[in-house]
């Protein structure tokens, strides 16, 4: 029986953003010809700020910016941030964005320097590319040894989510075209398999690194168990050949998360 309870163990990275101030903000609101639209991606009015920041942003597609930087003045609540998010969002879901309000510098333990280094470094993404270990296949089964609600008692097709797992122990039983395997679950394996609300029939690929669990899709070989399902729902093929494949992957992170894991890797925690 293979062992996944070291998997469970492993550190994971989790991003939280707050709801705040510039939530609405999703980009800058251009059309194709970079020019301002009147009310588009969380953006209102602003008009020639907004066509100015697309010039920036497009400098920045092109390579011609980097290692400079570009000053936004004006009133206060204005905008400035709002476009400088604005050009974040543009560039991609994963351009870090660091906001420092000077206040914060003022009150920190930290020293100056020193939060002013982690802004900085938080604002620097990296894409790291690696080869890594992956399980994939499609789930025949999950069960969990000691439910927590009596509802789920019994054991149950599907993870359970929500609740506290921690000390859960319990068993994944995964299937390709060609193989069918069992694997032993820790109480942060069963956590993060109720997190994406995996059951039977769904194709998962798991990080063996990181214990992340990815949801592919349903098998499309389970596709007549429901009369209905989701507009979302997304139908892929068993896997095929051997459940534990290496496959390429792109993490980004920022300069800080890397930071923040070796830390944690020499930490006294
Ligand atoms: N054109 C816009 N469309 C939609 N929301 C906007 C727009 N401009 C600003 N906002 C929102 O108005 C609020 C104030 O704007 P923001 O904080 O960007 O101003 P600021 O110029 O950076 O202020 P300060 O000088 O005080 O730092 C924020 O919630 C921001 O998201």
């Amino acid at each position: 029986m293979a062992e996944l309870k070291r998997l469970s163990e492993s550190r994971d990275l989790t991003r939280i953003e707050r709801i705040g101030a510039h939530s609405h903000i999703r980009g800058l609101g251009l059309d194709s010809s970079m020019e301002a639209r009147d009310a588009s991606e969380g953006m209102v009015g602003q008009l020639p700020a907004r066509r100015g920041a697309g010039l920036i942003l497009q400098l920045i597609r092109q390579g011609k910016i980097a290692g400079r930087a570009v000053l936004i003045a004006g009133q206060p609540g204005t905008g400035k941030t709002a476009l400088a998010m604005g050009i974040a969002k543009s560039l991609g879901a994963e351009t870090p964005f660091a906001s420092v309000a000077a206040s914060e510098l003022f009150s920190l333990d930290l020293s100056k320097t020193e939060a002013l280094t982690q802004a900085f470094r938080r604002a620097i993404g990296v894409r790291i590319k690696e080869e890594a270990e992956i399980i994939e296949g499609e789930v025949v089964e999950i069960s969990v040894d000691r439910p927590l609600s009596a509802s789920s008692a019994g054991g149950s097709s599907g993870a359970p989510s929500g609740a506290t797992t921690v000390g859960k122990s319990g068993r994944l039983t995964l299937k390709t075209t060609d193989m069918e395997t069992v694997y032993e679950l820790g109480g942060k394996m069963i956590e993060a398999l109720g997190k994406e609300k995996v059951q039977s029939g769904d194709v998962i690929a798991l990080d063996k690194a990181s214990g992340k669990v990815t949801k592919l899709g349903r098998s499309i070989g389970r596709s007549r168990d429901y009369d209905a399902v989701g507009p979302h729902t997304k139908f892929v093929k068993c896997p095929d050949g051997e459940l534990q494949k290496r496959k390429e992957v792109v993490h980004c992170v920022t300069l800080h998360e890397i930071d923040v894991i070796n830390s944690r890797g020499s930490g006294t925690d």
